[in-house]
C-alpha cells in the first residue's frame, strides 16, 4: 500500500514523486510505501497551516471541542482496525495496541476538547496603582509535532491533540518507521470535519522532511519525543530562531525495589515495565537495583515470571512479547547483549534471537536479563530500548538513591516501598521529571510529563502543554 500526504485537506503524492518503503517488522518484509518528502512538500503544508491559522484560532472554543471530541469518537469506532494496523506496522502485540495504544490516541483528543473549556490565564490587580493586568493566551500560529515510533499513534496525537485544541495549526511529520496510524488519522481527521490546513500531515525520513520542519522559519515551535542524539541535534537548529521547544527524550530509569513492599505486585509490575512493548518504552525501568536482603529471592522469581512469558506473532492475541521495530533496531539491542560481558555483565537470562514458525524473518528477541555490578557500566549508562534490564543490588537507602541518580538521564523512577518517609526522601531526591511509588505507568493525563537532565526539557500533559502550545500576552490598564 502506498500512503500519502495530508496537506490542506487533501491526500497528496508528494511533489518529487519519491517514496521509501515501509517494513513490517513481524515478517521483515516490505509491506508498503511513504512519501520521502522534501521541504517543498514541507512549505507547502507550512502554507496550509498558515491560511488556516486566523479562522481556526478564532472558532469558537464550543466548536473546536466538538471536532476534537468527534476525532476521538471515531477513534473509538475504528479501535480494533487501527489497533490491528498498528500492531502490523510497528510489531506490538495486538492485545496491547487494542488496550492502550489506541484507546490512548481517543483519551488524548477527549482530554484535550475538555481541556480548552478549563484553561484559564491569569489577572492581577495592581493594587495601590490604580491599575488591573490580565493575561491573555493566545495560540502560537504554525507549530510542528515529530513523534517516534515505540508508541505512534499514542505519541502523535499526544502533541497534535493539545496543539489543535488550543487553536494553532499544525505541521505534524510521524516516524518514517511506522508512518501507518498517522495516515490513518488524516482519514479520521478529515471524516470528523476538520477545516483544512488545520492538521498537515508530512511523511519522511527525519532528516530531510523532519528537519525542514525544524529549519522553517514560520514554525513557532517544536514539540518532539525521541532519542537524545536527535533532540540535541533539533536544539541546536532551533534555538538561534528563538523556537519554543518541548524536547521528551531518553531514558535510563532506576526501578529502586526495597525488601517491605508489597513484594507480588512489585513483581508483576516489574515484568510489566521491563518488557511492555518490548521494552521500547523510554518509561520502562531498565535498571533494576533490589536491595541486599531480597536480591537471591527476586533474582530466581523474576527469571521465573520472565521465562513464562511468549514470544511470538503480533497479531496472535496470547503474545506478550512481540518483534522489536527494525532490523537495524534489532541489530542495535542485540550489540548490547553480544558484548555483555565486555559492558560489565553477566546474561542470567534471554540474549537470543527467536524464530517464530511462518514468521522466521521477524524482529524477535527473547526478554533479556542481565547481571552487572558497577553501575558505570555502559549497560547501565546507555539507553538501550528493548527487551533488556539490568539487575544489581543495593544494601543502604544512600547507596540506591545514589545509584538512582547516577546517569545522565533523568525521565521516571520507580520505587518499591511501604515506608513513608523513604518514599518522600526518595521523591524529593531523585532526579527525574517523574516517579512512580508502587506502579508503573499510572497515567492521569492532567500531570505534568517530561524528564530532567538529558530526558529534555518542557513537560507535556494536562495545563502545561496547553501552555506550551500558547504564548502569554499581559495586559496592564491604567484607570483613574
Ligand atoms: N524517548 C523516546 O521515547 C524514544 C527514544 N528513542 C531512542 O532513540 C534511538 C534512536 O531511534 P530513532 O528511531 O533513530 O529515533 P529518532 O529520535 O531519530 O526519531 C524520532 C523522530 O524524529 C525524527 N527525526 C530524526 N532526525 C531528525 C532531524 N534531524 N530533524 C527532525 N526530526 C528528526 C524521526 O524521523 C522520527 O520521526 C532509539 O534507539 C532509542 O534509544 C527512540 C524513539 C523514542
Ligand atoms: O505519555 C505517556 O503516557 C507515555 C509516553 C511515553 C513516551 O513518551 C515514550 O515512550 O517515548
Amino acid at each position: 500500500m502506498k500512503i500519502k500526504n495530508y496537506i490542506n485537506g487533501k491526500f497528496e503524492d508528494p511533489i518529487h514523486g519519491a517514496y521509501i518503503n515501509n517494513y513490517i517488522p513481524s515478517k521483515g518484509e516490505i509491506y508498503g510505501q511513504i512519501p520521502n518528502s522534501s521541504k517543498e512538500d514541507v512549505e507547502k503544508a507550512v502554507q496550509a497551516a498558515e491560511k488556516a491559522f486566523p479562522i481556526w484560532s478564532n472558532t469558537t472554543l464550543e466548536e473546536r471541542s466538538k471536532i476534537v471530541l468527534k476525532i476521538a469518537d471515531l477513534i473509538l469506532e475504528k479501535l480494533d482496525f487501527l489497533a490491528a494496523a498498528e500492531s502490523k506496522d510497528n510489531g506490538k502485540p495486538i492485545s496491547l495496541a487494542k488496550t492502550v495504544d489506541i484507546p490512548r490516541a481517543a483519551s488524548n483528543f477527549r482530554f484535550f476538547a475538555n481541556a480548552i473549556t478549563q484553561f484559564a490565564s491569569e489577572s492581577h490587580e495592581s493594587v495601590g496603582l490604580n491599575a488591573v493586568n490580565f493575561t491573555l493566551r493566545q495560540p502560537l500560529g504554525v507549530v510542528g509535532c515529530i513523534s517516534p515510533w515505540n508508541l505512534p499513534l499514542y505519541l502523535f496525537t499526544w502533541k497534535i491533540a493539545p496543539a489543535i485544541a488550543v487553536g494553532n495549526c499544525v505541521v505534524a511529520k510521524p516516524s518514517e518507521i511506522t508512518p501507518m496510524t498517522a495516515f490513518l488519522l488524516s482519514e479520521i481527521c478529515d471524516e470528523a470535519g476538520l477545516p483544512k490546513g488545520v492538521l498537515n500531515i508530512v511523511h519522511g525520513l527525519g532528516i530531510s522532511t523532519g528537519q525542514a520542519i525544524v529549519a522553517h522559519p514560520k514554525i513557532k515551535a517544536i514539540s518532539f519525543t525521541g532519542g537524545t542524539k536527535t533532540g540535541a541535534h533539533i536544539a541546536r537548529i532551533a534555538a538561534p530562531m528563538f523556537k519554543k521547544l518541548s524536547l521528551e527524550l531518553g531514558g535510563k530509569n532506576p526501578n529502586i525495589i526495597f525488601a517491605d513492599c508489597d513484594y507480588e505486585n512489585m513483581l508483576a509490575t516489574t515484568v510489566r515495565s521491563s518488557f511492555a512493548n518490548q521494552g521500547q518504552i523510554c518509561l520502562c525501568g531498565s535498571r533494576i537495583l533490589v536491595e541486599e536482603k531480597i536480591y537471591e529471592q527476586f533474582k530466581k522469581d523474576f527469571t521465573k515470571k520472565v521465562a513464562n512469558l511468549k514470544v511470538g506473532n503480533p497479531s496472535d492475541s496470547t503474545t506478550n512479547i512481540g518483534a522489536l521495530v527494525s532490523k537495524q533496531h534489532l541489530e542495535k539491542v542485540k550489540s548490547y547483549i553480544d558484548n555483555a560481558e565486555e559492558y560489565g555483565g553477566k546474561i542470567l537470562f534471554g540474549g537470543k534471537e527467536v524464530h517464530v514458525k511462518n514468521y522466521e524473518n521477524g524482529y524477535y528477541l527473547q526478554p533479556t536479563i542481565i547481571e552487572v555490578s558497577d553501575n558505570n557500566c555502559k549497560l547501565n549508562q546507555e539507553e538501550i530500548f528493548g527487551p533488556v534490564v539490568t539487575i544489581m543490588s543495593f544494601k543502604t537507602d544512600e547507596e540506591a538513591l545514589q545509584l538512582a541518580n547516577d546517569v545522565k538521564y533523568g525521565l521516571s523512577a520507580t520505587l518499591w516501598t511501604n515506608n513513608l518517609n523513604r518514599t518522600m526522601q526518595f521523591s524529593k531526591q531523585l532526579q527525574t521529571g517523574i516517579v512512580w511509588v508502587n506502579t508503573w505507568m499510572l497515567r492521569d493525563l492532567r500531570t505534568p510529563f517530561g524528564g530532567a537532565k538529558e530526558s529534555g526539557v518542557g513537560r507535556e500533559g494536562g495545563f502545561e502543554a496547553l501552555r506550551f502550545f500558547t504564548e502569554p500576552k499581559n495586559i496592564c490598564i491604567e484607570y483613574e
